[in-house]
């Protein structure tokens, strides 16, 4: 593995952090010597489930092609455990139902409706901007901002879903950041025979919180439909108003919220996580940045390049597929590694490994050989329905930051990026917070 070492250009100038953005053996060490002997596409098992493994860009490339949005499920195996987070929400529907849910969600987060969510979003940022400065003031500038950025990315989703004012929502928000703790612990036991006799007392407790979060969802949304809040601009107002026709069930709307939390807080929040650890150790882009705004749209498609907050896509064929003469038998499990691919070198070049938001200068693929190679946001019609919000709340939260500090790696920074369900930080991010 090629090791970068990074010098950190503050005010102690012997700092000396060791720092590769090589990272796809760190974080998937079997798939990565898996390929190295069986090369971007094989088969695997988790557990009792076979896997379809595909880091091969052109074979994903013929799939999509050969297979429609509507004829992709989500494995079986997961369905069980992501139950409490997405019940029947976008994320794990199938077939005509996924079509009915995406036909009514997508229109809730085109620009003109995510304009009205700006001001939330700035006043948000200025409170954690107000922690930093207290923070600084009171002698202590090393601040965690992965664990921050995440606490407000919570209260930005909480507010951007439900809409402020509602003392529930932020007991529903609590409620679910506790669902998932529980849910990550029982993570591992997925595909194990027998698994869940493991768990029993973890599942209990996620089965419990998953009923107190649906009673307080419910309860907020009849009344927002008994009342004229149903017109409000936040996401569930504007699926209240697109619910015409084609109507969610009130179920359905509950799964939805939960979804836009599960989905659209934490991914978002390493984005901006992990494009602070690149500019602490690229202070000219930090510099570069403050002058261009321009350039950030480049920044943040690198550092999704580099470091994907999901880091794999998942599908399961409804139905046989031929490609070149082979079948994908009806069932077969697929494993889409995004961090093999955007960090293969026969895809992006010798400079693969290395912070270049430049390469998406020119070329909204990056100069990526194959238009398949670059996944942040997953493929085909399935791909993330969240993405322009995460881009308004991106530009905003950076731009904010940029102007009031700026940042340096903390000699207690631990490189150690793992995948926990999202690619994260292991431990968190310490950076040197200066006001400017
Ligand atoms: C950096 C931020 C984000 C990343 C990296 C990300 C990534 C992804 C990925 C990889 C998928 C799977 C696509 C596929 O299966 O092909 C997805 C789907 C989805 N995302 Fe995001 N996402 C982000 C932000 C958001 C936000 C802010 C929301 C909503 C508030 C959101 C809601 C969803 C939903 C509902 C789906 C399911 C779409 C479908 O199956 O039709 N995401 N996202």
């Amino acid at each position: 593995m090629k090791i970068t070492s990074y010098n950190n250009n503050n005010n102690n100038n012997n700092d000396h952090i060791i720092i590769t953005h090589d990272i796809h053996s760190q974080v998937s060490p079997y798939f990565s010597s898996w390929q190295k002997s069986f090369g971007k596409v094989f088969v695997y098992w988790l557990g009792t489930e076979p896997f379809l493994y595909i880091a091969d860009a052109e074979l994903l490339n013929k799939i999509s092609k050969e297979v429609a949005a509507k004829r992709w499920g989500k494995p079986s195996v997961f369905r069980n455990d992501r139950d409490p987070m997405f019940g029947s929400g976008l994320v794990m529907v199938e077939g005509n139902d996924w079509v009915r849910h995406r036909h009514i969600v997508a229109p809730a987060f085109n620009p003109i409706n995510l304009k009205a969510m700006a001001t939330n979003i700035v006043a948000s940022t200025n409170k954690m901007i107000q922690t930093w400065v207290f923070q600084h003031n009171s002698g202590n500038p090393v601040i965690d901002v992965e664990r921050d950025i995440v606490a407000t990315a919570g209260e930005i989703i909480a507010i951007t879903t439900l809409g402020v004012g509602d003392h529930n929502a932020t007991n529903v928000f609590q409620k679910l950041r506790a669902l998932q703790i529980t849910l990550f612990n029982t993570n591992r036991y997925v595909g194990v025979p027998f698994g869940k006799y493991f768990k029993v007392i973890k599942t209990l407790e996620a089965k419990n919180l998953g009923k107190e979060i649906d009673e307080l969802l419910l309860s907020i949304i009849e009344a927002r439909k008994s009342t004229k809040g149903s017109h409000q601009s936040d996401l569930l107002g504007l699926l209240l108003q697109e619910n015409g026709d084609k109507k969610l069930t009130m179920r359905e709307l509950v799964d939805e919220c939960k979804t836009f939390f599960f989905g659209g807080h934490e991914t978002t929040a390493l984005s901006i996580t992990w494009t602070l650890l690149l500019l602490a150790m690229h202070q000219d882009w930090q510099n570069q940045l403050r002058d261009e705004i321009q350039q950030m749209k480049w920044v943040m498609n690198e550092a999704l390049r580099l470091y994907p907050p999901s880091p794999n896509v998942q599908r399961q064929a409804r139905d046989d597929i031929q490609i070149d003469g082979l079948t994908v038998p009806k069932g077969t499990n697929m494993w889409i590694d995004v961090v093999g691919m955007h960090h293969d070198k026969e895809l992006w070049g010798e400079d693969a490994n290395e912070f270049k938001p430049e390469r998406f200068m020119e070329d909204v693929n990056g100069g990526c050989k194959h238009k398949m190679g670059y996944l942040p946001f997953g493929f085909g019609g399935r791909m993330c329905v969240g993405r322009n919000l995460t881009f308004m709340e991106y530009k905003i939260v950076l731009t904010l930051l940029l102007s009031k500090f700026s940042f340096k790696l903390s000699p207690s920074y631990h490189h150690s990026p793992s995948i926990m369900l999202s690619l994260r930080p292991t431990h968190g991010l310490p950076l040197i917070v200066q006001p400017l």
